[in-house]
């Protein structure tokens, strides 16, 4: 398979309603799609980043720079092109793992798309849908907190994950729990705590959270292994988690008892099965983690969800949790499910028109 070019595109998506976490408020998805042109077809990638760097280092215009300048002409130069080499031809250059992922991606999709492969068969799908939970944000109070989870309870969601930092911990957990009993409840700090706050994330500890995913810094590990032995509610490692090789760090170091597996941090969905073998192999629970992707992250996401350690509900929300339209076929969740794509490669396509509603920029690439 030749690459023959690459197109970069821009979109910018309106989210159904504001979406706050620790590290700011996003009313809109900015984000980078690729289109890699073969001599045989075509296929597409998602470049998770942020439109600023407040998740993870990386960032839109800085991932389009890395692609431009560094990650395409570095494929380019390969005679051969196939997924599994594009790891070890962008190797050379550190970090940039979202970025590198979107491209791992597109060339996977054009690969699976042209022997007629689906990305779930490829990663290892033992199920042909999977169990759905929802990430909710940091509300301004608690009744609206438990109208929104009311909401997607009774849409089906199986799981509930509170977005939480100081000061919007313990009693939005609290409420929850007391209006809705038993559900399966987790939380969010994306690194909004510190060792010092042992004491207040241990007050969690009556509501049976599934896990507090992230409460310290991303290179936290020593940190999180530390709170590992204060708190009760198991850790659940999201921006640490950047490679199969820190994931067994993590947790022969006991930083984390679950891992959020997300493609895009990690660098790609090979590195991703990777990372759930090796969790696996330790017995430690994964699900797939999300970062408000289109349809096209989305579909790729539910084939890793799909695979047999992700044994808890990701956050592979329908595409109405955050979008009026997507810009594929919408995913409608049914019964609490969201089906695996079947088809070629991730199994959807953009649509046209509803892609060049959300565009703001596109670039070719000739190869
Ligand atoms: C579903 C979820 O909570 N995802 C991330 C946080 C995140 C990721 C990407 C985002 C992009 C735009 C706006 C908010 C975003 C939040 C997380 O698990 O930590
Ligand atoms: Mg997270």
């Amino acid at each position: 398979m030749k690459l023959t070019g690459v197109e970069l595109r821009k979109v910018r998506m309106p989210l159904v309603a504001p979406f706050r976490t620790s590290f700011g408020t996003q009313t809109a998805r900015e984000l980078l799609l690729l289109r890699v042109a073969t001599d045989e077809t075509e296929g597409w990638g998602e470049c998770g980043t942020l439109a600023d760097p407040v998740y993870s280092p990386e960032y839109v215009d800085g991932a389009a720079d890395v692609l431009r300048r560094y990650l395409i002409p570095a494929l380019a130069a390969r005679d051969r092109l196939d997924a599994t080499n594009v790891g070890p031809a962008l190797s050379v250059f550190h970090g940039h793992r979202m970025a590198k992922s979107a491209l791992e991606m597109a060339v996977l999709d054009a690969e699976l798309t042209a022997c007629g492969v689906s990305l779930a068969r490829e990663l290892g799908a033992v199920h042909d849908r999977v169990p759905c939970g929802v990430s909710v944000g940091i509300m301004e109070s608690i009744d609206h907190l438990l109208e929104v989870v009311g909401g997607y309870l009774d849409e089906g969601y199986q799981r509930i994950k509170l977005k939480i930092e100081p000061g919007w911990d313990v009693l939005p957990v609290r409420a929850v729990r007391e209006r809705f009993g038993d559900i399966m409840l987790q939380v969010d700090a994306n690194t909004a705590y510190t060792l010092a706050d042992a004491d207040l994330l241990a007050r969690l500890d009556p509501f049976d959270l599934l896990l507090i995913e992230q409460p310290l810094a991303e290179e936290d590990i020593v940190g999180h292994a530390e709170l590992a032995k204060r708190v009760r509610t198991p850790i659940c490692l999201d921006e640490s988690i950047t490679s199969a090789r820190s994931a067994a760090a993590a947790i022969t170091l006991g930083a984390c008892r679950v891992v959020n597996i997300k493609p895009g941090r990690v660098g790609g969905y090979l590195e991703a099965r990777r990372i759930h073998d090796v969790c696996a192999a330790h017995g430690i629970p994964v699900w797939c983690g999300g970062m408000l992707e289109t349809g096209l992250g989305r579909a790729a996401n539910i084939a890793l969800a799909a695979l047999p350690g992700c044994v808890l509900p990701g956050d592979t929300s329908a595409s109405g949790r955050y979008y009026h339209t997507d810009i594929t076929a919408p995913f409608v969740l049914d019964d609490g499910h969201l089906p695996v794509p079947t088809g070629p490669g991730i199994g959807v396509r953009p649509i046209p028109e509803l892609l060049d509603e959300v565009t703001t920029s596109t670039e070719w690439l000739p190869l």
